[in-house]
């Protein structure tokens, strides 16, 4: 006897910001809590064409979607460096900054030292001018101190917002399986990678860039005039640089790994968030507020504890830092006795301690400068590690695009498994559908049916066997062209924020979305009257993942975005469980009226949908079966009620 079994999964729908005149969204989501857009989908309408431009770290990649573990640069620095070489125009601009602010502080020095001096020589008027001029000295360093960080932050800023964009451009090409597969890291984990770690990075940038070249010169600037007074002091202080710079590196490699700790436990929680925010109705429905509440107290202490542990080291080093403070004033000490010995003028005396202070003052910044850099270290090799990666699914360079495609698809031999251990989800499976054909796939829980379909997008590839689309195989044509053919409705449909307009014309977001045909995508999948009922009609906005709208409601939506795309093959992952009667009625004539001029692949949830096929195909243990129309029909031929006849659709 046979079994009719039941169908399944989920498609969600991301909106990406742009400033397409008739997008009013929103956002980019700047907190990690917000979840990533569902990959699947956006790979299955375009291709995982990334959005952003060409770019320095591009180079570092021979080519789109072949980035490569042993092509990324080993040091965190030199991933960086890229990026910061390209803000050059502002980072020269905040050094000359620093170059005008350090020649105030070298005219200041030693104006202030003979200042003592100017009083008792040329009398009170003479004095005022000398003040008038430390005093102008000392706005115009003030002004080009600020001017240097201004300049240097935005530097600092802008690099790191490239690599943002950078990095989201490579993970979108990331295999599917690092999304939903067991290895992958959890989404929230990649939010706060990409959000508030790469905030940290932004830090180092800016204490690399303003400690640099500013606190070199300063460093210079003090230094010559300790040497021009006094040689042998010079001397003792510079005794104390090898023995604190020694302790500093020591104290910031055990910073890193204190550093890595935090972050991590920082992105555990973020990713533990991400999950249980997207889920409070499961949460309130099993009454999980306290268990949740005290796995988040868990997450929340053992974050707790690792942030202490880098405070306290982070405080650490400039403190020992000061040490040379106190070296300072042994140096003091000592020069008073020189002083007194006569052996340099007593009026250089002043000179000479601002000097000694104005010199730890850019060695105690470069101390901070370090620390930032032990902890900012990891998240660059955090944030860098999302796009080291092999791919799995490589499009060939001599891959072509195909303009259109009449729909003739065949599995020759396929087998396929997800991890090496597992056994094989489909396993030497053959199949053949015509082009204007409609096959429907039933089948147990988890028998291979969206997989089946993953496979035919090219989101995974067999381990062996053929796919061909109109006799080609799909490994020639550019995965860009082979998605492009293949509209998906899939069943949990998630949509983003954004409008009606820019969900249902999603494939043309980076571009002029076609009103046209959004209406007429609209009206076949009898979307058009709610659309109406909505506030602002087409450019309504539908709220975080679409939550304004009812499960029927959605369902239209993703059956217009997929008539929008003018695709010749469609998958249809039926989803009507939820729905009530009207509605699914409505899904069902949309349904229908997708049949007509596609090639359809749909996972049938219910027998209806199941008895719009042409040909109807068990899944089950990895083998196909075709199954009888009549299986699915009662005695007096009308559709059998689920569950009947040992079947389960
Ligand atoms: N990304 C993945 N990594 C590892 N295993 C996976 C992955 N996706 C699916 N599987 C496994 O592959 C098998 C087939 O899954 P698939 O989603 O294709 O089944 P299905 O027939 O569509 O099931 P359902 O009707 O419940 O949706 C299942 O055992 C599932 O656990």
């Amino acid at each position: 006897m046979l079994r009719l079994v039941a169908v399944s999964p989920a498609a969600s729908l991301p909106l990406f910001p742009t400033d397409h005149p008739r997008r009013r969204f929103p956002a980019i989501p700047s907190s990690p809590c917000l979840a990533l857009p569902p990959l699947p989908l956006v790979r299955a309408l375009d291709g995982g064409s990334s959005p952003c431009r060409p770019s320095a770290f591009a180079a570092l990649s021979s080519r789109r979607g072949s980035v490569n573990c042993e092509l990324l640069p080993s040091s965190p620095l030199q991933l960086i460096a890229p990026y910061v070489e390209a803000e050059w125009e502002l980072i020269l601009k905040g050094w000359l900054c620093s170059a005008v602010s350090v020649y105030c502080l070298a005219r200041f020095v030693p104006k202030m030292g003979q200042l003592s001096s100017v009083m008792g020589r040329y009398g009170p008027e003479r004095l005022l001018v000398e003040v008038m001029k430390l005093a102008s000295l000392g706005v115009i360093r003030s002004v080009a101190c600020y001017l240097q960080q201004a300049y240097l932050w935005e530097a600092a800023l802008r690099a790191v917002c490239k690599i943002r964009v950078d990095v989201f451009g490579k993970l979108v090409h990331r295999d599917l399986g690092f999304f939903e597969g067991r290895g992958g890291i959890p989404t929230g984990e990649v939010a706060h990678r990409i959000t508030a770690e790469a905030k940290d990075v932004a830090d180092t940038v800016f204490a690399l860039l303003n400690t640099s070249l500013p606190n070199a010169l300063q460093l210079m600037a003090m230094a010559t005039q300790m040497v021009v007074i006094s040689p042998v002091l010079s001397f003792i202080s510079a005794l104390v640089i090898p023995l604190m710079s020694l302790v500093v590196a020591h104290l910031g490699e055990r910073l890193r790994k204190i550093s890595q700790e935090a972050q991590s436990s920082a992105a555990r929680l973020s990713a533990y968030l991400n999950e249980v925010l997207q889920s409070m109705l499961v949460v309130k429905a099993n009454n999980a507020e306290l268990s949740e509440t005290s796995r988040f107290q868990k997450f929340a202490y053992d974050d707790l504890t690792k942030l202490l542990k880098k405070r306290r080291a982070k405080v650490f080093v400039p403190e020992i830092v000061k040490v040379i403070h106190i070296g300072g004033t042994l140096l003091l000490c000592a020069a008073a006795v020189l002083a007194s010995r006569g052996l340099f003028d007593s009026s250089y005396m002043v000179s000479f301690i601002i000097s000694v202070a104005l010199l730890v003052d850019p060695i105690e910044g470069m101390g901070k400068a370090f620390n930032e850099l032990k902890q900012g270290e990891p998240a660059i090799e955090r944030l860098f590690n999302l796009t080291n990666f092999r791919p799995q699914v490589i499009e060939k360079p001599n891959a072509v695009d195909r303009d259109s495609v009449a729909g003739d698809i065949k599995f020759c031999d396929v087998t396929f498994r997800y991890e090496e251990t597992t056994r094989p989800v489909l396993d030497r499976l053959n199949l053949h559908i015509r082009p204007g054909e409609t096959v429907a796939f039933v089948g147990p829980s988890g028998g291979g049916k969206t997989t089946l379909t993953k496979l035919l997008l090219r989101l995974y590839d067999p381990q062996s066997g053929q796919i061909l689309l109109d006799d080609e195989d799909i490994k020639g044509i550019r995965l860009r062209s082979l998605r492009g053919h293949i509209g998906l409705v899939s069943q949990d449909v998630a949509l983003f924020s954004g409008t009606v307009a820019e969900n249902i014309g999603y494939k043309d977001l980076m571009g002029e979305i076609n009103m046209e045909l959004v209406e007429k995508a609209a009206r076949t999948a009898n979307a058009v009257e709610f659309i109406r009922n909505l506030p602002d009609g087409y450019d309504t906005d539908l709220g975080q993942k679409g939550s304004v709208l009812s499960g029927g409601q959605r369902q239209r939506l993703a059956i217009a975005r997929a008539l929008y795309q003018e695709s010749s093959i469609l998958i249809l992952d039926e989803a009507t469980s939820a729905l009530d009667s009207r509605s699914e009625g409505l899904v069902r004539q949309s349904l229908e009226s997708l049949t007509a001029n596609h090639t359809v692949l749909v996972i049938a949830h219910r027998v209806e949908t199941v008895l719009m096929a042409d040909r109807i195909f068990l899944l089950d243990g990895g083998q196909l079966e075709e199954v009888s129309r009549s299986a699915f029909l009662s005695r007096d031929g009308k559709p059998a009620p689920p569950m009947a006849n040992g079947l389960i659709v």
